[in-house]
């Protein structure tokens, strides 16, 4: 088969660059230079002439602060773009997966989020990733989304690499405690979407949820970052009112992933182990 992976080199992208090194199926690796998906005539291009089967789109514009005064491109990216995979995987009989987001969900509710829940985004960010999933339904491709959560990786920027720096570099922190989910790490989420490519189970169009196991605030993971990573760092629990923000977070975006691990037989790591791995690699490769 061959498969088009956009924003290859996001956090996303770069982990599936690394699963598809055992693959026999060919993968092209696209980022914004090569293939920018705002531009529909080069997608369809790119589709067509590569004879691709499977999309894997993993571009996105993710500044969640920065969507609240952007949000033009915001929608440009997260769903007009969106519109433009569907399309043409429809055009040429092609799988979009596609990966959104725990913030569609309003996350007031204890119990964790399920794939049939109403939806209720609070910003700029969670509205355009919503509606990115609204496009492709409607264009009617076949179709895989996954939403995931708090996604960190040895690449890119994310909460485990600004939390390790500012806690080598700081003597106190706070962090918000209540916003309740789950740490996702990147290569856990390449390997459950290698899954379902390598195993043939693309029919199995839908929605799913994937993150790690377990639950947490951003202040426990906070706190286990410093741990993990040998730094010494009062970290405070606060409010989120306390924590200056444009935008307003869910409370509780834990996800329910029983739909993905019973359809495609995924096992999903702790996510204290797999953060565990995360920053194993990042000292690795500080250490080269
Ligand atoms: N990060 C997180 O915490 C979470 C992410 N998600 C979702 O998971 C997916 C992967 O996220 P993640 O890997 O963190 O994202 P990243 O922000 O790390 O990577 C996104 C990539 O897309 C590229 N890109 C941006 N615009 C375009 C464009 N027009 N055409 C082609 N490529 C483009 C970016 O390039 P450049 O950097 O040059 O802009 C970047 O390389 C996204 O759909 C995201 O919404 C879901 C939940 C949590
Ligand atoms: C740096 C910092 C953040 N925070 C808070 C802000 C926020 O509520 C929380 C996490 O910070 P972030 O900047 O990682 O938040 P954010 O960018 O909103 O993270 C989100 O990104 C998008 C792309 C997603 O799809 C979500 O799943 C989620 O991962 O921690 C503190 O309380 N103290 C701090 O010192």
């Amino acid at each position: 088969m061959n498969i088009l992976v956009t924003g290859a080199n996001g956090q996303l992208g770069n982990e599936m660059q690394r699963v598809a090194k055992t693959s026999s199926n060919h993968y092209i690796f696209t980022d914004v230079a090569q293939l920018d998906i705002t531009d529909r005539e080069a997608v369809l291009r790119a589709v067509k002439d590569n004879s691709i089967q499977v999309i894997v789109n993993c571009a996105a514009y993710t500044n969640v602060d920065k969507a609240e005064d952007d949000r033009e491109t915001a929608d440009l990216i997260n769903n007009k773009a969106v519109e433009n995979l569907a399309i043409a995987a429809r055009e040429n009989d092609a799988t979009l997966i596609h990966i959104s987001t725990d913030y569609v969900f309003k996350g007031d509710r204890c119990t964790p989020c399920r794939e049939d829940w109403e939806t209720d985004p609070l910003g700029v960010y969670g509205i355009t990733k919503l509606a990115g999933e609204k496009s492709i339904e409607r264009t009617g491709c076949r179709h895989i989304i996954i939403r995931t959560a708090w996604l960190y990786s040895p690449f890119g920027k994310n909460f485990v690499k600004t939390m390790q720096k500012l806690t080598a570099e700081k003597d106190s922190l706070r962090v918000v405690f209540d916003q309740v989910g789950t740490p996702t790490y990147a290569g856990d989420l390449a390997d459950a979407i290698a899954r379902i490519i390598e195993t043939g189970q693309l029919g199995k169009q839908g929605i799913y949820h994937f993150s790690n196991e377990g639950v947490c605030s951003w202040y426990d993971f906070a706190r286990e970052i410093c741990e993990l990573s040998g730094n010494t760092c009062n970290i405070q629990p606060c409010h989120s009112d306390e924590f200056p923000s444009k935008v307003k977070r869910p409370h509780f975006s834990v996800l329910d992933k029983t739909k993905i691990k019973d359809t495609f037989g995924i096992e999903v790591p702790y996510w204290k182990d797999s953060l565990k791995k995360c920053i194993r690699e990042l000292a690795a490769n500080n250490g080269q």
